[in-house]
């Protein structure tokens, strides 16, 4: 028996949008994948020799560059942080949309002007793209790393400023914050393993299943 095809996919909010893709693209998983409930990690699904994995977000990318499994399905602000060569990007699968920005209290914003900075300290889960992007200008960047709640570090004096993901903007409004610089657009990526495309038969078709399912889902 060759061994299974195996796609990481995030829990989480890209789940539900990753499904309808997995779909049109032939993929059908079993029924406990979307169940929240379900404590499984590994599933089944209807193609003979594909398997998924039910991984954090974060996790996608190195599964896959590990070669632990052969595809995924990731945010590019999480490729942009690891910047693994291993990994191959071929299709943006037009969903996850939000956006990576800096964010400030009202009150500091009101005075402030990003173009005279020339030291940032930040609370960020995306220490290494905030140090480029403020690298590319000059700016030396501070990190504190968090995984979550960064909204909560100005007012408690972790970090004047943060750098996260914005889509509605209602997490920062409700937390008093503003958005006040915009590193990166952001949206959900097919990954595949640079090796496994190479040496598996079955890794390209299933790249061109979901081009093929992306460009239907655009036209619909
Ligand atoms: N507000 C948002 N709108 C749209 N997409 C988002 C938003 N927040 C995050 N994303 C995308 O979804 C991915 C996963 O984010 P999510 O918030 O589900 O992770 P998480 O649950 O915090 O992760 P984990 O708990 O595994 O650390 C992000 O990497 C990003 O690409
Ligand atoms: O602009 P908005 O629409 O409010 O979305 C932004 C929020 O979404 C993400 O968090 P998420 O809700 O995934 O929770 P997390 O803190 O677990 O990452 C992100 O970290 C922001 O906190």
């Amino acid at each position: 028996m060759p061994q299974p095809l195996i796609i990481a996919v995030p829990k989480g909010r890209i789940l539900a949008e990753a499904l309808p893709l997995l779909a049109a693209a032939g993929i059908h998983p079993e029924a406990s994948f979307a169940d929240g409930d379900s404590r499984a990690l590994r599933f089944a699904t209807d193609v003979p020799g594909i398997e998924l994995i039910r991984v954090r977000a974060f996790d996608v990318a190195t599964f896959v560059a590990h070669g632990a499994a052969q595809l995924g399905i990731v945010g590019s602000d999480v490729l942009a942080e690891f910047d693994y060569s291993e990994l191959y990007a071929p299709v943006d699968l037009g969903i996850g949309h939000c956006r990576l920005s800096v964010a400030e209290p009202v009150a500091l914003a009101a005075g402030d002007d990003p173009r005279g900075w020339s030291h940032v300290h930040v609370a960020t889960k995306y220490p290494h793209v905030t140090q480029a992007h403020f690298a590319r200008r000059g700016v030396q960047a501070e990190c504190v790393k968090l995984n979550g709640a960064m909204e909560l570090a100005p007012t408690l004096g972790l970090a004047p400023r943060i750098v996260d993901l914005v889509s509605s903007g209602r997490t920062l409004k409700e937390n008093g914050l503003v958005e006040v610089e915009r590193i990166m657009d952001v949206t959900s990526r097919l990954v595949v393993n640079r090796a496994a495309m190479k040496t598996r038969a079955d890794v390209v078709p299933l790249v061109e299943a979901f081009r093929r399912a992306v460009a239907g889902s655009i036209a619909a």
